[in-house]
């Protein structure tokens, strides 16, 4: 469906990525992890087409990026990038709309079904109540809702998503992310999402492609990829490891650091 091969990238004269190989399928949720500034964001901005690579290629079903038209890439490819939505003076309807344009004229009766996907998606992401509100007071995780739901009214076949969780709270987080795992799994969507919450990407993904450096040092299931001394090695940082109580994954625990959590501990007699 989607693929880089070989693919680099420099900024300001930096290599920031390097000879990168990622394949996505119709129907799975990948997730793209790895610390801050490690080449995630640039990775995914080559991948929709949004810059070319310096060396390598993009391909989007079997064919280079750089052949789509932006309105037919719009029609297959979907992106929610880390900015999230602005916040724009429309309603929250109109901005879901603003989902239906790549698709708008395409065929005769394109006006009917756009009404009806835009209803459908206010209805399931559970934004109808709020169709009238403008988005520009929303706060950040409502908005990010809307960005979501937006991407949904586009229909896509692959979707791309940089840090959806960042703004959310946790039931937010479960919602959107259940969401996304059965619309992928109902329409076979191939999504490829940015992680920094690792215990989330262990229980969405089936698959963990983990950077470093603007290089991909582990890929594969989450059992494999998130290993102790490899987040040790990748994050700087030694994580306790524990298996998620149903369902299995690897979960991640991290322990505070600092001098006064430890003398804390020490004296409540945890320590
Ligand atoms: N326009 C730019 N000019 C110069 N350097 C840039 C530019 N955009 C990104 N970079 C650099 O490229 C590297 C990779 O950035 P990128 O945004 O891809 O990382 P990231 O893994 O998404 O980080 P984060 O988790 O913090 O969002 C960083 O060192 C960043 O400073």
């Amino acid at each position: 469906m989607l693929e880089a091969i070989g693919v680099s990238k420099q900024r300001q004269g930096r290599e920031v990525l390097r000879n990168v190989n990622l394949t996505l399928h119709a129907g799975e949720m990948v997730g793209l992890i790895g610390p801050n500034g490690c080449g995630k964001t640039t990775l995914i901005r080559l991948l929709c087409g949004e810059e070319p690579p310096d060396m390598g290629q993009v391909r989007f079903q079997g064919k280079e990026m750089a052949a789509w038209g932006q309105r037919q890439r719009a029609r297959q490819l979907a992106v929610l990038p880390q900015e999230g939505l602005p916040p724009v003076p429309f309603t929250v309807e109109e901005v879901v709309a603003m989902g239906r344009h790549p698709h708008q004229g395409f065929w005769p009766w394109t006006e009917r079904r756009d009404r009806e996907v835009v209803e459908r998606i206010l209805q399931q992401t559970g934004l109808a109540p709020w169709r009238h509100r403008s988005v520009q007071w929303l706060s950040g995780g409502e908005r990010q809702q809307v960005a979501i739901a937006k991407a949904m009214a586009q229909e896509p076949s692959c979707l791309l998503l940089d840090e959806p969780t960042t703004y959310l709270d946790i039931a937010h987080q479960l919602s959107i992310l259940d969401h996304i795992q059965r619309w992928q799994r109902k329409c076979g969507l191939a999504v490829l999402v940015v992680f920094h919450d690792l215990n989330l990407a262990a229980q969405y993904c089936e698959r963990l492609l983990l950077m470093k450096n603007g290089k991909v040092v582990m890929e594969g299931r989450p059992a494999t990829v998130l290993r102790s001394s490899l987040i040790e090695d990748v994050y700087g940082v030694k994580p306790i490891m524990i298996s998620h109580p149903t369902t299995g994954v690897p979960q991640v625990l991290l322990q505070a650091q600092g001098v006064e959590s430890a003398s804390h501990l020490k004296q409540s007699g945890m320590g």
